[in-house]
């Protein structure tokens, strides 16, 4: 992979994602994910890291919902970052009351308890990426704008660290994938980490709402022994009550049993597609990631 589309500007948790599954593509910054997702359906980028899940804040539902409604850009690889969040402040005004707080909307929400507690009263503003903020109030410190965001950021952008680590539970993390429509999935592996499971992801619909659609469909991997990670349901967008679901297997796209599963589901009715089958990291501490200063 020689390029790569992350949510930007410089110094997002999504670079960092980005440098950690590749460090060797050249890095582009577009301004939000479906710009990223329509950078790579137009061949402008060989791959695109995108956020997918946060431990705190639950699912990246604009990426779910753009990677199921608008595109056909399969997953080639999946990481889980660390997510240490810090308030930042423009070093002109460390020492002075903020009106507002800004960040992306997971940031304030991945702090909620720190906010309620020491800047209730601030404004709590939001921004198109963490460093996004961090750019613009590097630009003016007449603002009085703290912002939320990575210590990366806080290099780049000049910012001081006014409180560290104020993210509301210490486990957070936040699962990021990677899409490409080249077959990359050999380099990723290699690229990864040690402990690297196989998944895989597909997206199912039901026919109509009848008794016992959804257990039917969990059988097909129940009685197979495949072990599902994660099942979520969305909206189809075509009305109140239609919802397609976006399931999670901890196994790889084999000859038997994955395949075997989603012919199951489709002899009864329902829609099956794949997103991708995929190897799967975690990244436990923050001092495993690599910086991007
Ligand atoms: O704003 C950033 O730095 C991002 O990369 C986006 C994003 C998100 O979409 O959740 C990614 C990881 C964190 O959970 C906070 C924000």
């Amino acid at each position: 992979m020689e390029t790569i589309a992350y949510l930007g500007p410089e110094g997002t948790f999504s670079e960092l994602a980005a440098t950690a599954f590749t460090k060797s593509a050249e890095r582009f910054p577009y301004r939000d994910i479906p710009s990223c997702l329509q950078a790579l359906a137009k061949k402008e980028v060989d791959g695109a890291a995108v956020p997918l899940e946060n431990t705190i804040e639950g699912s990246v539902n604009i990426t779910l919902d753009h990677l199921v409604h608008k595109h056909d850009l399969p997953i080639v690889g999946e990481l889980a970052i660390p997510i240490a969040q810090h308030l930042l402040v423009h070093p002109k005004n460390a020492d002075q009351c903020m009106e507002t707080v800004y960040s992306h909307p997971h940031a304030l929400a991945q702090c909620h308890d720190f906010l309620s507690k020491h800047l209730a009263d601030a404004e709590w503003m939001h921004a198109s990426s963490t460093a996004k903020a961090a750019q613009e109030i590097s630009e003016d410190s007449g603002l009085k704008r703290a912002v939320i965001a990575n210590r990366l950021a806080a290099k780049k952008y000049g910012l001081t660290v006014a409180a560290e680590n104020i993210h509301d539970f210490a486990n957070n993390h936040t699962r990021f994938v990677l899409l490409s429509t080249r077959n990359v999935q050999e380099d990723t592996l290699r690229e990864m980490r040690p402990h690297v499971n196989k998944k895989t992801t597909i997206v199912v619909t039901l026919p109509s709402d009848y008794s016992g659609a959804l257990h039917q469909v969990l059988s097909a991997f129940a009685w197979r022994k495949l072990n599902l990670s994660k099942i979520e349901s969305r909206p189809m967008k075509t009305g109140i009550g239609h919802y397609f679901f976006i399931i999670d297997i901890d196994h790889e796209y084999d000859d038997v049993l994955v395949p075997g599963a989603l012919e199951e589901i489709k002899a009864i009715g329902c829609g099956a597609r794949l997103l991708g089958s995929y190897p799967s990291a975690v990244i436990h501490e923050e001092n495993e990631m690599e910086s991007t200063v």
